[in-house]
């Protein structure tokens, strides 16, 4: 799915909403934790029942990884699952020298279909060249990251402005915004009018509402332009909204509310 499939998707479901699968088999419902297959049937009934609500999945490749093979192959099973109606990201986080980051991008958007991965710009043009050499396909680039640790490095000044914004405006001239995207955390939604300056046009990919405390309504507010350019990303809100048996029927209500939601600011 490329970025004009995932604008006519968010218009005719009203929705903006990306579901993370951050399945952690600790947390799965008993019945699924003894299960050999059981990352994989959690994944499948949290689709099934979040699919015509939501436009996107994000699969948090750290929480396949741990599994070794067994997590691999139950990542691989939710990509070939979910509806090719919605836009898939490998939440990856990846960046390397071009000559590997050139082997992660064949990982993701090769050996398996994603549409989009997530990279790490710090070491610069060549690491995140690679990602944005395939046709149809996303780099979406850490820019102002939702956590304590953007104090640290992102919100420095760094020759006359902060970091996250020099990123911004560098990264956004290696590519276009068909091809990338940014990370901008719901928690830093003062800085989004900001951030709107520098990059009108890319959709940013916005985790941090639910858990991590971060609004809706501010990140709507401030950072919807006039495509939506908006994946805004609950993850533990919308997957362990139950912890029981009834895990599929409440992420649904969850994921409804958030679309709800959604349907208001995409009318305004
Ligand atoms: O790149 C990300 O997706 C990401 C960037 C960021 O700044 N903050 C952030 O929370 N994330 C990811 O977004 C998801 C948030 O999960 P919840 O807090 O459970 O909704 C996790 O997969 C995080 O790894």
């Amino acid at each position: 799915m490329n970025k004009q499939q995932l604008v006519a998707a968010i218009q005719s479901s009203k929705s903006y909403l990306c579901v993370g699968l951050d399945t952690d088999i600790s947390k799965l419902p008993a019945h699924l934790k003894q299960h050999p297959d059981g990352v994989f049937l959690f994944n499948k009934a949290i689709i099934d029942a979040t699919k015509a609500s939501c436009v996107s999945y994000k699969i948090n490749t750290a929480f396949y990884e741990s599994m070794g093979l067994k997590g691999w192959e139950a990542m691989e099973k939710t990509l070939h699952y979910i509806p090719d109606t919605h836009f898939t990201i490998a939440d990856a986080k990846r960046g390397d020298i071009g000559n590997t980051s050139a082997q992660y991008a064949r990982t993701f958007f090769e050996t398996l279909p994603f549409d989009a991965v997530t990279v790490a710009p710090y070491m610069g043009e060549d690491s995140v060249r690679p990602f944005l050499e395939y046709e149809n396909k996303v780099a979406i680039v850490l820019g102002l990251t939702s956590n304590k640790g953007a104090e640290d490095f992102e919100l420095q000044q760094a020759g006359g402005e902060k970091l996250y914004e020099k990123v911004l405006r560098t990264v956004s001239s290696w590519g276009t915004s068909d091809n990338l995207m940014f990370v901008v955390g719901a928690t830093q939604a003062s800085e989004l009018a900001n951030i709107r300056n520098i990059v009108p046009e890319h959709f940013l990919l916005v985790p941090g509402v639910g858990a991590q405390g971060g609004s809706l309504k501010e990140v709507s507010s401030y950072g919807m332009n006039a495509q939506c350019g908006l994946l805004v990303n609950a993850s533990r809100a919308v997957i362990y909204a139950s912890s029981g048996e009834d895990f599929a029927v409440r992420a649904q209500q969850v994921s409804e509310e958030y679309q709800q939601e959604m349907a208001l600011y995409l009318n305004k």
